[in-house]
């Protein structure tokens, strides 16, 4: 680790050889942090196994305590019990699932609950679900961070139309404090495409779990769902058990499939609402074998990468993983559908084509996406912008590129405290013919 004038530089390891390693993943972002907001919701005491510790969950169990919640228990395992909910002051770090989920459970406090995040979390879109909010009877002043959510512990709820083009977690945000409100709440979606449909999956199937009803449809002619409803009634206590991070696998079995190695991730479930299940046919359209056996998922990577053309709409999260790979590839690849990752941790978009470009690529940021033509990249300095996955990426490429310098390696910890660890683990266990 390079330290320069306060900013770290990680020098990303590279290899000649295949990668040959087994990785477990801690616990998923999304489902911890769902867990943990259903949970202070319940009636009752809840159980969280295998939740994931990092900045993204830790800044949402410090938020939810601060309006009374108890959250006790070891690391991983956590017992929730929620009480009457006060006011308080909410940091959101630069996490999407705390400035969007919590805000509409703050409603159902009593008192002020002033929010604020990172200089950068300032830039995120959160306008549609604090106008949303005050359509369903909830007093709040301002449409980005900071802003203050005056809670009378209670809410009205009943109907809104939103466009939630920008992101799901508008959707999901409301869905998951709406049974608490008078009357529920009911969504509709009026704009383009919502993306990351797989997180409302998500969302609807952890309510469903928590005893609420809830439901789905979709306009007449289209297949897609755009309007979202939670009835009124009580949230049950449950003992969830967090799935692995499948986001979070995908730089590790993207290390086999660029060095033409093996890498298995076990507990990779069979049926899952993460979006990054989707890797597996991604990995398979790029020439590697992907298979699934006794819980474990393994990727064999090909002698050489073919390119991808993908509409990532749904599964936005892998777009800098599938970037990375792309811009190792033999062939040229399009990623589409994702605009809304301008709004990400960083604008996604421009930060993966100037990096990649900076290295001696050829990307070219389209409207919806990104366009990679196959060059010799060489090193050089991979600027992270606080974004975990931009870091992520950077890794991904280190291993075929040497002498390329990550900044603020340390970022991971967002959503993977310990990467470079367990990257340098996976290198150290498995290099090998
Ligand atoms: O609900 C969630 O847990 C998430 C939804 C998605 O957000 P967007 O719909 O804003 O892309 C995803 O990208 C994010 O990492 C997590
Ligand atoms: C977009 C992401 O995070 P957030 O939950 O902060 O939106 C991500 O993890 O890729």
């Amino acid at each position: 680790m390079v330290q320069d004038g306060g900013v770290s530089y990680w020098s990303a390891p590279t290899t000649d050889g295949p990668v040959h390693a087994t990785v477990s993943l801690p616990g998923s972002k999304s489902i911890t942090n769902r867990a943990l907001i259903l949970a202070s919701l319940a009636e009752g005491t809840s159980r969280i196994n295998g939740a994931l510790r990092s900045r993204d969950t830790n800044l949402m169990i410090d938020g939810l305590r601060a309006l009374g919640v108890s959250i006790t228990g070891d690391d991983t395992e956590l017992v929730v019990e929620s009480g009457v909910l006060h006011g308080g002051a909410i940091d959101c770090g630069l996490a999407g699932t705390v400035m969007r989920f919590l805000p509409p459970l703050a409603a159902l406090a009593e008192g002020k609950v002033v929010f604020d995040g990172d200089e950068q979390a300032r830039l995120r879109p959160l306008g549609v679900i604090l106008e949303a909010l005050r359509v369903l009877g909830v007093q709040v002043s301002g449409n980005a961070l900071p802003f203050t959510v005056c809670g009378t512990g209670a809410a009205e709820g009943g109907h809104v139309e939103i466009d939630a083009s920008g992101s799901s977690q508008f959707v999901s945000g409301l869905l998951l404090s709406g049974a608490r409100y008078r009357h529920g709440v009911t969504i509709r979606h009026i704009g383009r495409p919502v993306p990351s449909m797989p997180h409302i999956e998500m969302t609807l199937a952890m309510l469903r779990s928590s005893g609420v009803q809830v439901g789905q449809d979709s306009s007449a002619g289209s297949a897609t769902p755009d309007t979202w409803q939670v009835q009124p009634g009580p949230v049950k206590a449950v003992d969830w058990t967090v799935e692995p991070d499948l986001s979070n696998a995908t730089p590790f079995l993207a290390a086999a499939a660029v060095t033409g190695g093996r890498v298995t991730i076990p507990h990779w479930p069979e049926t899952t609402t993460q979006a990054g299940d989707a890797i597996r046919g991604i990995l398979r359209q790029m020439g590697a074998e992907v298979g699934w056996a006794d819980g474990a998922l393994t990727v064999e990577g090909p002698a050489e990468l073919g390119g991808i053309d993908v509409d990532l709409h749904d599964i936005g999260e892998l777009a800098p993983t599938v970037a990375a790979l792309a811009a190792l590839a033999a062939a040229p690849s399009r990623l589409r559908g994702i605009a809304h990752l301008r709004g990400h941790e960083t604008d996604r978009l421009a930060a993966l084509s100037a990096e990649i470009n900076a290295l001696g690529g050829r990307v070219a940021e389209t409207e919806d996406g990104l366009a990679i033509e196959p060059a010799p990249l060489g090193g050089g300095t991979w600027h992270s912008y606080a974004d975990h996955r931009m870091a992520t990426a950077g890794a991904i490429l280190g291993l075929r590129v040497p002498d390329l310098m990550v900044e603020d390696i340390g970022t991971t910890g967002k959503t993977l405290p310990g990467f470079e660890s367990m990257w340098a683990r996976m290198l150290a266990t498995g290099v090998g013919s």
